[in-house]
């Protein structure tokens, strides 16, 4: 039994005394520690490391008060476990030298079982929960299938990821099978996680917002809504589309238990969307966490008036930046723990 409930409760929709909180990236760049790791292993080294995967985990957790821990890992070690080799790169991000073009690319892709193949991230989970000694929970993560494959067309970033998207408008019956590739390989990831003992899983479309509502229906949410469909009646499930505000009454209705909103889209905007049925995630603007301690700190406490204390969990509207000083990082976690009403 984990002593720390609130996160799961706020996902279940039980009655809290505040909403709890947690940072999207938080194991990531902005801690000191985790940059002094960096510049000893490169960052995959890091994720198929499960002793430095479940150190880096912590690392936030040691730091601020926060509800739930997120495993330290990436989105793309599927799209890598099933033949592709992405790397990290200095200044250019993920990069995949040889990225898919032709069916004969996706026949190529390999299914291995995860054991084998991401033995590695299970492992990781085991010893942290272990670290964890049942404080808090422990959330489990994939990308969406169109996000993964934006990366798998695309080769790297890009702000409008228009190779991806041209792959799917010219080729959507290419685009439909590898998109159906990847949901059943995350499906099988996702539910050896939650075997390995996550207590929630969340999914991650950050370039979901880069497709029009129809296409969004077409290549995201009828994947997401697979995985969401799988995993829902083991564990409960964060739908996070970045940018995805026109889809919110569509998730609202699946099987998941929590929608993850960012800035663009006020808390009223998002409760009226989802019709108050289903627990709202976010959506803390990361670049109000470079103002000051105070902008911050009342700024975070308004927002938890905006969406209500119940059926809400506390985060960033994205990813925290590399750039965000420790003690405004604190000052919002300290917002929502102190938060009365
Ligand atoms: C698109 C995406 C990726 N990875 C992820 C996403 C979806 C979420 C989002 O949109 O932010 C998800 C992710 N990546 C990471 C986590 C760990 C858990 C957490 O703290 O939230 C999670 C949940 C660690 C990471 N993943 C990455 C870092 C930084 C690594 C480093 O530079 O040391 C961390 C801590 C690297 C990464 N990995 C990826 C990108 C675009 C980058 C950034 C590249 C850059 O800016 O240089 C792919």
């Amino acid at each position: 039994m984990i002593k720390n409930t609130l996160f799961l409760d706020a996902l279940k929709g039980k009655h809290v005394e505040r909403p709890p909180v947690w940072m999207m990236r938080q194991a990531g760049r902005f801690l000191p520690e985790f940059r002094a790791l960096r510049d000893k292993y490169d960052f995959f080294t890091r994720c198929q490391n499960p002793e430095l995967a479940a150190e880096i985990t912590l690392m936030p957790v040691k730091r601020f008060p926060i509800d739930s821990a997120i495993l330290f890992s990436d989105i793309l070690v599927v799209p890598q476990a099933m033949g592709l080799n992405f790397e990290m790169k200095e200044s250019i991000g993920p990069y995949l030298q040889n990225p898919i073009t032709s069916q004969s690319d996706i026949d190529k892709l390999i299914t291995p079982p995860i054991e084998e193949s991401l033995g590695y991230v299970l492992e990781a989970i085991t010893i942290t929960k272990k670290s964890l000694n049942d404080e808090i929970p422990l959330i489990g993560f994939s990308g969406a299938p169109w996000t993964i494959l934006c990366y798998a067309i695309e080769g790297k970033g890009s702000k409008t990821f228009d190779k991806a998207k041209s792959f799917c408008f010219k080729t959507p019956e290419k685009a439909h099978l590898l998109l159906q590739k990847i949901t059943d390989y995350t499906i099988q990831y996702l539910l050896k996680k939650v075997e390995y003992g996550v207590d929630a899983i969340q999914i991650f479309d950050s370039w979901g917002g880069l497709l029009s509502p129809k296409d969004y229906e077409k290549f995201s949410w009828k994947y997401i809504d697979q995985i969401v469909e799988s995993l829902a009646p083991k564990v409960p499930v964060i739908v996070f589309g970045k940018g995805c505000w026109y889809a919110l009454q569509m998730m609202s209705r699946s099987k998941a238990s929590a929608i993850g909103v960012d800035w663009t889209i006020t808390p009223q905007q998002a409760r009226e969307f989802t019709g108050d049925i289903i627990t709202l995630q976010g959506n803390f603007d990361p670049a109000k966490l470079l103002s000051t301690p105070e902008i911050i700190y009342s700024e975070a406490q308004q927002m938890i008036r905006d969406f209500g204390v119940q059926r809400y969990i506390a985060n960033l509207g994205h990813g925290i930046l590399p750039n965000v000083p420790l003690q405004n990082a604190e000052a919002f976690i300290k917002a929502i723990v102190e938060f009365k009403e």
